[in-house]
């Protein structure tokens, strides 16, 4: 197992040239966020935003679209129909598709804070962009009997499981897949075809190869980021990592293998950097998303 280092980031983390515009970066789509969650899709776009990217394009649930809107004035937001419980409707997803020819993103980010919402199916299976897939599409994804069948393995995407959505996609109980953490993360791979990751102390990320997929460990994170949102803010940052590199380089597995690796040892890295101002007690998830330019100072000199 390789080790995910700063030199791994000196390799790997996108350029900024100096005559680069917003273009050059990407845009993201998050689709993320309910009444009762809408905190998961703000750190969640937020921190895409913090990572690099051009232009971020938040879709999310009409009633709370105003109140975020103030609260991240630098993302474009999409008021969508939702449900009576306040989830993301399945109605929305005409008005979405007519967004997405309008604006042109360059991938998606779902599923923070989204609930059960029943757009999550659509946005698994019917979406044509590259995937970072994240938090409540992950559970959906475990829903759906058979998932592996139906998964299109040759999709660029990113899957982000903690240990509980890694049992439920793999249906197996949550204690095995912590005692059997890299066996199952190569598992996820080998089914989804796509970089996969094991959240939690020592983040796996997992990356298909032709024979063995090839498995880095993070080195950086502690008991700070043990905090609600921590993730949210983790797939925010894949994204806006990989909006960049797949605009240089191509959305395929090697720019979303970079992405995954910059963005879990950065992540880490904030989390730590935070704790050093507010202990690994006071850290709250916003906090690991303001340290973020700290950590990429760090990575950086
Ligand atoms: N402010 C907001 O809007 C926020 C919104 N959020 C949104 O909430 C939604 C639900 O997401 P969720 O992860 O909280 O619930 P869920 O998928 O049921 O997982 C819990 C299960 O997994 C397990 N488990 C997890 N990590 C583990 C680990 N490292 N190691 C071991 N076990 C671990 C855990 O284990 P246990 O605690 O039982 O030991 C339990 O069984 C989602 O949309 C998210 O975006 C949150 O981000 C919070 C802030
Ligand atoms: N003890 C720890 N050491 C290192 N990283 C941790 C630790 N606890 C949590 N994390 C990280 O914090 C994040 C938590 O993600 P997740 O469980 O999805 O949170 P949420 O759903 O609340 O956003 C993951 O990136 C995980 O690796």
């Amino acid at each position: 197992m390789k080790q995910i280092t700063r030199e791994t980031l000196s390799a790997f983390l996108p350029r900024r040239e100096k005559t680069a515009h917003k273009g050059s970066f990407g845009r993201v789509l998050a689709v993320a966020g309910s009444r009762s969650m809408g905190g998961a899709g703000f750190l969640c776009a937020k921190s895409a935003l913090t990572a690099g990217a051009g232009l971020v394009f938040w879709a999310l649930p009409q009633s709370i679209q105003p109140a975020f809107a103030a609260a991240l004035p630098e993302a474009i937001t999409l008021p969508l129909a939702q449900t009576a419980d306040g989830l993301l409707a399945e109605d929305a997803w005409t008005d979405l598709l007519d967004f997405i020819r309008e604006h042109r993103p360059s991938l998606a980010v779902i599923g923070p804070g989204m609930g059960q919402s029943p757009l999550v199916d659509k946005l698994l299976f019917d979406l044509s962009l590259p995937l970072v897939v994240d938090a409540d599409a992950l559970n959906a994804l475990a829903r759906r009997p058979h998932w592996e069948q139906h998964w299109p393995k040759d999709r660029p995407c990113i899957f982000t499981p903690h240990p509980g959505e890694m049992a439920r996609l793999l249906k197996e109980p949550m204690a095995q897949t912590q005692e059997e953490r890299l066996h199952q993360v190569q598992e996820l791979c080998r089914k989804t075809g796509g970089v996969t990751l094991l959240k939690g102390c020592g983040t796996l990320v997992c990356v298909p190869q032709a024979q063995t997929p090839q498995v880095w460990q993070n080195t950086t994170g502690g008991p700070a980021l043990a905090k609600a949102g921590s993730g949210d803010v983790l797939s925010g940052v894949i994204a806006g990592l990989w909006a960049q590199l797949g605009t240089a380089q191509g959305f395929d597995a090697a720019s979303a293998a970079k992405a995954a690796l910059c963005g879990v040892y950065l992540h880490g890295l904030a989390g730590d950097l935070a704790a050093l101002k507010r202990s690994d007690f006071g850290v709250l998830a916003r906090d690991t998303a303001d340290a973020l330019p700290q950590a990429f100072l760090e990575v950086l000199q």
